[in-house]
């Protein structure tokens, strides 16, 4: 039978990036009607500043805001400051902690995600989501000499450039670093100012700006503390002071193709007898045992055991389907993430999702993918709300043009970073070419192309190409007369295809 769905709402769940962006959208969209908007954080996220850089390219700065702030805005807006226990789809209806039930005629999940951490329960392996867990970080590293970090992606890369004052033992699965961002040769151009600037003062360099403004004011009771908040993002560690016991800048050792076998707690390790390795501050020495009393202790699977004060498991995300999984069979995607169509509904009917808690299933363009990233959150809630509207009004749209290239504009190791398509070949098999520009400590730029056809990009640096790369990569326009000159730094490439 089918539900009654005029008497419902529209509702949206969750306070990131995503549930926000969706639930104005669709305040917007529909003034003269109530947009529900439930989330389990005492704050929501604001994007703020929005600068379209270029067709695709976009930077935001984020604030943190107390949920009146966006009802004051919206006064067709009410924020339920409530997690949600569990989801009736055949009855559209939520029910939520503060055991209230809404019916909805439209529903848009946006819980996002959760650390996936390489161990749960320990006390000892940290996890960074929202701005308790980063918070949590912060106050164990005062107290620390040492720690490792696990994992090879974008908190991993922040983290052991910003830290400092602590030695900090990287243990990563990969031959090289950064390698959900990077291939070897931006790792390598990477690596070596990560060595070089040890002792240097860091430059500051604009990027976009995550604040708590106003937010900082809010008390977080206990049981908010443990609710799930939502995700960091561009500059989370501007506002902390992420300094460990000791007086010196970076210290890091990379320990490469390797993952955490195991790791014991001090009383455990003791009477193992095994022998754990001390830091090894210079390559080419031998490694010593270390002698120091450590509170865990990691054995990796090549063999080697590091002491340490915790461990940091930046080990990717699991979208937070959880509570609204009983009694519902959503379709779900290999990374766990409820699957999208091309209109963001997901398997159940009047039910869309958007940002980190969806898997993209459409027939994507051929140089996009999904990444669970900030950028990608506000187009898909804004998207998600215009087709929800528009569904409701009985018709679909045409996918937005956001989805058409991959671009993220980010910042690593205090460089501007572009990445343009499939800009590390994803996909392509070996029917590509690449071809590379680098000036060391100061630029690397890789273009990917196939057919002739420029595929993606990697711009490291204030190279300046990215407007011009862009429209290459959406035009598809065959450049295989221009051979290597497209890298030539001496021929201005914005002239050649104005
Ligand atoms: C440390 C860190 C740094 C990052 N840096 C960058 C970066 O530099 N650039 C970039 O592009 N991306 C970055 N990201 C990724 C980016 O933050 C996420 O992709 C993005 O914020 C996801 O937004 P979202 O709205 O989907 O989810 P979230 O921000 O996770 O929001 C989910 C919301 O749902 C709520 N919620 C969860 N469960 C429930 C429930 N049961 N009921 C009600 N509400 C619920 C939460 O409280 C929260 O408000 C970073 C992420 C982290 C963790
Ligand atoms: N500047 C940026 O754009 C930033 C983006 N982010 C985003 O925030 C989210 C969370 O960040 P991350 O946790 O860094 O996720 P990530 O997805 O970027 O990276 C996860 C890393 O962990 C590795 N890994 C997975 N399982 C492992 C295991 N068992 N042992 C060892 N290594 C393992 C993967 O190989 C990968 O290198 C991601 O969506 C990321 O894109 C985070 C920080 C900065």
């Amino acid at each position: 039978m089918e539900p009654a769905r005029s008497l419902g709402t529209f509702v949206v769940v969750g306070g990131g990036i995503a549930g926000v962006t969706c639930a104005e959208q669709l305040a917007v969209n529909f003034p003269e009607e109530e947009i529900l908007l439930v989330t389990a954080s005492p704050v929501i996220k604001a994007v703020t500043n929005f600068k379209q850089v270029s067709k695709v390219l976009e930077e935001f700065d984020v604030e943190e805001q107390p949920s009146t702030v966006l009802e004051n805005r919206f006064s067709n807006i009410k924020v339920i400051e409530s997690g949600v226990k569990q989801l009736k789809s055949e009855e559209h209806c939520i029910f939520t902690e503060d055991g209230q039930q809404h019916v909805y005629k439209k529903l848009c999940l946006c819980a996002g995600a959760k650390p996936k951490l390489i161990c749960e329960g320990n006390p000892y392996v940290l996890g960074i989501r929202d701005t308790d867990s980063a918070q949590e970080f912060q106050k164990q590293l005062t107290k620390a000499k040492r720690i490792m970090i696990v994992g090879n992606g974008g908190i991993a890369l922040e983290l052991v450039y910003e830290i400092e004052g602590c030695e900090v033992i990287w243990a990563i699965k990969d031959k090289a670093i950064g390698n959900t961002f990077f291939d070897a040769g931006a790792a390598e151009f990477l690596t070596s100012k990560l060595m070089s600037e040890k002792s240097e003062a860091k430059i500051a360099h604009r990027r976009t700006i995550y604040t708590v403004e106003g937010a900082k004011k809010e008390k977080r009771t206990k049981a908010k503390a443990d609710s799930v908040g939502s995700a960091l993002g561009p500059d989370w560690h501007g506002g902390l002071d992420l300094k460990g016991t000791e007086e010196f800048s970076h210290s890091i050792h990379i320990e490469t193709r390797c993952e955490v076998k195991k790791i014991y707690l001090q009383e455990e390790f003791k009477i193992m007898k095994k022998k754990p390795l001390a830091f090894p501050k210079d390559q080419h020495k031998s490694v010593t045992i270390d002698k120091e009393m450590w509170p865990v202790y990691v054995e990796l699977t090549n063999g080697k055991i590091f002491g340490c004060d915790f461990l940091v498991s930046a080990t990717g995300v699991i979208p937070n389907i959880h509570p609204f999984l009983l009694g519902n069979n959503f379709d779900l995607g290999d990374d766990g993430g409820l699957k999208v169509d091309n209109q963001m509904r997901t398997s159940l009917p009047d039910i869309y999702a958007a940002g980190d808690i969806c898997t993209a299933c459409w027939q994507p363009s051929p140089v996009w993918q999904q990444m669970r990233l900030w950028t990608q959150a506000r187009q898909m809630g804004w998207y998600a709300a215009k087709c929800m509207a528009a569904a409701s009004l009985g018709h679909s749209i045409e996918m937005d043009f956001s989805f058409e290239l991959f671009a993220h504009v980010t910042k690593f190791f205090n460089y501007k970073v572009v990445l343009l398509g499939k800009y590390n070949a994803q996909g392509l098999g070996s029917d590509h070419e690449l071809m590379l520009r680098c000036t060391r400590g100061q630029e690397y730029v890789k273009v990917v192309m196939q057919n002739g056809r420029m595929m993606g990009a990697v711009l490291i640096g204030e190279t300046d190409l990215e407007e011009t790369f862009e429209n290459l990569i959406l035009n598809q326009m065959d450049l295989s007369s221009y051979g290597e000159d497209l890298l030539d730094p001496n021929i201005d490439i914005e002239d050649y295809f104005d």
